[in-house]
């Protein structure tokens, strides 16, 4: 179990160092001949960033890796990693990617950046889905600290926005330049915010059933690891044990 130590605004500027230990740390694990996915986000790309490192010092070979996002994909080929593109040909051996929230059963709430609909197909696809974090993202339930994005088709989208009312959320769509965000499949984002949810299971469930709606940010089980950085130091959670950390 992992159990929020800080609350995110506690933590200030040295966010942004626990996320680069997360992100580090979660490079590690990567080996030659490994079909990675590459999570989005300012946690993420720290992984990233060290894994180009390692295949360029010569300390990683034969990596092929598939992005959760454009922008994922862009600044992994910038940073000359071996991309795959609009496809996933064999099981991804692991995928490091962050998370908005993250609860002491490893559930999450992911799409701060947008990106849920690839992640969660990049996740499913993913032997391992390792979740980076720094400390303030930890929850003792989800919907504590965050809203829940809601992808959906702009086909209908007022009436998944009243849907999500229904079931008691105060939902925001998501702007971006004065206009309506679009994901990278030129969808709309609805901000959902639940306030603490009681049965994410359930919901995500509700959530799935309403055709227009093509994605949430619950990742229920998805999680085989985590990593979380903070002012005790790193901890790496597999499955819910704890592994010794370098
Ligand atoms: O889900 C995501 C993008 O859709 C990100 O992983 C999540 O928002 C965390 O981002 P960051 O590491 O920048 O805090």
């Amino acid at each position: 179990m992992i159990e929020s130590k800080k609350p995110m605004a506690s933590l200030g500027d040295t966010a942004h160092r626990f996320k680069q230990q997360a992100g580090e740390q979660a490079a590690s694990l990567v080996q030659s001949g490994m079909v990675i996915g590459l999570g989005t986000g300012s946690t993420a790309i720290f992984a990233t960033r060290r894994v180009a490192a390692r295949i360029h010092s010569g300390d990683l070979s034969g990596i092929v890796a598939i992005a959760t996002s454009r922008a994922s994909e862009t600044a992994a080929r910038c940073l000359g990693i071996p991309m795959l593109t609009d496809d996933i040909p064999r099981e991804i051996d692991l995928t490091i990617d962050g998370a908005d929230e993250v609860d002491p059963a490893m559930n999450l709430i992911k799409g701060g950046g947008g990106a849920l609909l690839r992640e969660k197909i990049v996740a499913q696809a993913s032997r391992r889905e390792i979740i980076v974090v720094d400390a303030g993202k930890l929850s003792p339930r989800l919907g504590t600290h965050w809203l829940l994005p809601v992808e959906v088709l702009e086909f209908g989208w007022r009436s998944q926005l009243r849907l999500l009312e229904s079931l008691g959320a105060i939902v925001t769509p998501r702007i971006a330049d004065d206009n309506l965000y679009r994901t990278d499949q030129g969808n709309i984002i609805l901000d959902s915010r639940f306030g603490p949810i009681p049965d994410p299971t359930g919901l995500a469930g509700k959530l799935e059933a309403h055709a227009g709606l093509v994605g949430h940010g619950l990742f229920i089980g998805l999680a085989s690891d985590v990593i979380v950085a903070g002012e005790a130091g790193i901890r790496h959670l597999h499955r819910g044990v704890e592994q010794a950390v370098d």
